[in-house]
């Protein structure tokens, strides 16, 4: 790895739900273009450590560090502002919006961020077609595959340029060979692109495709062997 100083740091997160530890004092680091799985058993706080580090969920306490900023303490509205300028996220079941096409899906992230229409609507079909999108671009999300589907979430994901993309269990609701369409998007086009990609698989054919993977155990972060 190029770049020893890490984009997005982890320190000693703790997190309850109740009476649920779901974070125990996790640690970890993302480099810069880095691909890091997550991987761990059902409860062992993937997602918990997955929405701290993505600034959706604060921590009980600890730190959570992005290019120098302490996200735990960032101010709701410039936490917002870095979720949509520097992070993209995709969860399980995409959650595309269901009335829009997926060409607007992918478009609506860059409207957001004040890019004219026609503009957005260019951009976001060239990376429909990135991902393999092409010819449904028209459709609606009820008449996607879920495999094209997920990946227009991918392409909506990094449609804005994020420093990171974080990625919940992304082939999870697919079959093997989508899974596979998916990962080698995500992992090709974020090579391409330089992005992060925080990735949570139970799957271990998907962490097949990441630089490294760390284990969460009950909340906390067990490393695995560097592959790469
Ligand atoms: N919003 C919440 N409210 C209450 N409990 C929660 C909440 N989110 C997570 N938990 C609990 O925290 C623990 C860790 O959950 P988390 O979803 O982070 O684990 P996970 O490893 O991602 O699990 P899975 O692989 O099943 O998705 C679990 O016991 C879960 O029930």
């Amino acid at each position: 790895m190029s770049n020893p100083v890490p984009l997005l740091a982890a320190r000693d997160l703790v997190k309850a739900y109740g009476r649920t530890q779901a974070l125990r004092g996790a640690s970890l680091e993302l480099r810069a273009g880095e691909i890091l799985a997550v991987t761990g058993a059902s409860g062992s706080g993937k997602s918990t450590l997955l929405h701290c580090l993505a600034g959706i969920v604060r921590p009980d306490s600890g730190s959570v560090t992005y290019a120098g900023e302490r996200l735990d303490r960032l101010p709701e509205k410039r936490l917002s502002e870095l979720r949509r300028t520097e992070f993209g996220v995709v969860f399980q079941f995409g959650q595309l919006i269901p009335e829009l096409t997926a060409l607007d899906n992918v478009a609506l992230p860059l409207m957001l961020a004040g890019t004219g229409r026609q503009a957005a609507q260019t951009a976001a079909g060239e990376w429909l077609e990135r991902f393999g999108v092409r010819g449904q671009e028209q459709l609606r999300p009820g008449e996607l595959s879920g495999g094209q589907a997920q990946r227009t979430a991918l392409a909506r994901a990094l449609v804005t340029g994020p420093k990171v993309v974080f990625a919940d269990e992304p082939t999870g609701a697919l079959d093997s060979l989508a899974a596979e369409q998916v990962m080698t998007a995500l992992v090709h086009t974020a090579r391409e692109a330089g992005t992060a990609v925080l990735l949570i698989t139970h799957d271990a054919q998907v962490a097949a495709y990441a630089d490294r993977e760390v284990q969460l155990r009950d909340g906390t972060v067990a490393p695995l062997e560097v592959t790469a």
